[in-house]
């Protein structure tokens, strides 16, 4: 038995049934060219018959995605087939993938066929859809809950007709990886022909085992999985396709197996899909959820640090995830602490790391998450006391729609006092050149922010700078606060340039 199992994504198709999801012919070539960039093998672009805008959908990906087989659906009917075909056209590898339930309940109730119409129909289906493609793949719809030994006589019937792979589906997530597995064994053993064909599997999530299920048919023997990149698809959703290969991977010592699957590219494609369709992943989702490879309490942080694999079965950058993932929060440590702040460019001894430790926990227990603004502001304000070189003494400003932008300051260094005058494209750009011009410091603005502390007319303005010196790369905050905005903004450059001064002396 081949070791390769090969990844049928049906994002744009099943995932595309998920309620409220409606992709456009752009966003599903979007998502078709980053399927094929991610290496799955299967592409299913849609199901023609459905409406001109599916039908089109799919022939526009048939016709620009390359390296990758593009599938349609149809159900088991000539006009289905027909118009599946000619969306495939031009595809440079092409799969039609017909399909016909099997369960009592199904063929009683819905199809309102017996058991020989169904697999006559079936037959037929796979035998005209043949005549168009070498590639075609037979679904049994609701197979799990179908009785097996009809089954199997299907299978056997449709791989004589030409099916090439013979897929599986639990299409109501009914059943469980044990039970799964055993049925799968079973088709393979009863099943005439069956080595001719690849045996797929297509799980849904509706009992939370879609994933579980899938890799239980895989270890007993199927070499196709068929699912969707977040898990999306109609009701409780398809097998989560970044899950079934990350556990293939993960878990290569167990399965032995191997796809084609670029990892690196899951969490680009998770994300895109998920802004494209609309549909939130969750923060505590396997592989790509915002908190998968998240560590918030200290023992697991200090474990992380010390040796990745205390606490990761993954490493995050083979899904694609670089961002640092040690969360700050009211359970970290003081090694995740000093590591942070290492990464942020300060370096404090032993009794600044106690102080600012203490603060941070006192913080922490007020606020869930401390970002890196936190932290400056912590060091920065309260630990590192940065003497003020210079104190904002007066300031008078000239602007208006007719005379260009002007500003007079005085800085008060010591005892003396400094003073001069400088014009700008606005006030504020004015007042920072004229501080530029006193302090001799030329600095380069990254950022300024504006935000109103209290309400009505007499508000406190807030401002916040970012400025580096012109040649340095190290980022220095400020911050000022006054009920006039430039005397706020004046503030906050001086406060920011008496930092720089303090690390360049
Ligand atoms: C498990 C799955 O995910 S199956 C795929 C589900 N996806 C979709 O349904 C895609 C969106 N569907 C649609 O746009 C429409 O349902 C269409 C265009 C496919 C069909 O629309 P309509 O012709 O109006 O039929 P409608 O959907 O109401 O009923 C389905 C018909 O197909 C029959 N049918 C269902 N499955 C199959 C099948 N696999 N093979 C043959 N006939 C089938 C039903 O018995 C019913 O036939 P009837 O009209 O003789 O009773
Ligand atoms: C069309 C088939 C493969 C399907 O989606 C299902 O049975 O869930
Ligand atoms: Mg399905």
């Amino acid at each position: 038995m081949q070791n390769r199992v090969y990844i049928f994504d049906t994002t744009l198709r099943d995932g595309e049934q998920s309620p409220g999801v409606s992709l456009n012919m752009n966003e599903k070539l979007q998502i078709a060219r980053q399927l094929a960039r991610l290496g799955v093998d299967i592409i299913e672009a849609g199901f023609p018959i459905t409406s001109p805008g599916d039908f089109a959908a799919v022939q526009a990906v048939a016709r620009e995605v390359k390296g990758v087989t593009v599938a349609g659906l149809a159900r088991a009917n000539f006009k289905d087939i027909d118009r599946a075909w000619e969306a495939l056209l031009d595809a440079e590898q092409a799969r039609i993938h017909v399909f016909i339930a099997t369960s009592d309940i199904h063929l009683k109730y819905k199809l309102r066929k017996d058991r020989e119409q169904v697999l006559a129909a079936a037959v037929e289906a796979v035998k005209y859809a043949k005549k168009y493609t070498s590639d075609v793949e037979f679904s049994a719809e609701d197979a799990s809950r179908s009785d097996v030994d009809y089954l199997c006589r299907v299978f056997g019937e449709v791989i004589k007709a030409g099916a090439t792979v013979i897929n599986v589906p639990d299409t109501v997530g009914y059943t469980t990886p044990e039970e799964y597995a055993r049925f799968i064994q079973t088709i393979m053993e009863k099943t005439p022909g069956m080595e001719k064909a690849v045996l797929s599997v297509h799980c849904h999530d509706d009992l939370g085992m879609a994933v579980a299920n899938s890799l239980a048919a895989v270890g007993a023997g199927a070499r196709q999985v068929e699912g969707t990149i977040n898990g999306i698809g109609e009701r409780a959703g398809n097998a989560a396709l970044e899950e079934v290969v990350m556990g293939l991977y993960t878990r290569k010592d167990r399965y032995g197996l191997t796809t084609g699957f670029n990892t690196r590219e899951i969490f680009r494609t998770s994300r895109l899909i998920s802004s494209l369709t609309g549909m939130p992943v969750h923060p505590n989702k396997a592989v790509v959820g915002k908190n998968a490879f998240a560590h918030e309490s200290g023992i697991h942080q200090d474990g992380v640090l010390k040796e990745r694999t205390t606490y990761e079965i993954m490493n995050p950058e083979l899904v694609g995830i670089t961002a640092g993932n040690l969360v700050l929060g009211k359970h970290s440590g003081r090694h995740a602490f000093r590591n942070r702040l290492t990464e942020l460019g300060y370096e404090l001894n032993d009794e600044e790391l106690n102080l600012a430790f203490g603060r941070f926990k006192a913080l922490a227990d007020k606020k869930k998450e401390i970002t890196d603004h936190d932290l400056q502001a912590l060091v920065e304000d309260e630990i590192r006391h940065v003497p003020e070189t210079y104190v904002l003494e007066y300031l008078h400003i000239s602007s208006g729609t007719t005379v260009v932008p002007t500003a007079t300051l005085g800085l008060r260094a010591g005892d003396k006092l400094k003073e001069d005058a400088a014009c700008g494209d606005g006030p504020v750009d004015a007042i920072y050149n004229t501080v530029d011009k006193i302090t001799g410091v030329s600095c380069t603005l990254v950022n300024y922010a504006i935000n109103a502390i209290t309400a009505g007319k007499d508000a406190l303005g807030d401002v916040t700078v970012k400025l580096r010196k012109a040649d340095q790369e190290k980022v220095y905050t400020g911050r000022g606060v006054s009920t006039d905005i430039l005397e706020a903004s004046a503030k906050a450059y001086v406060n920011a340039v008496n930092k720089l001064m303090y690390d360049n002396k």
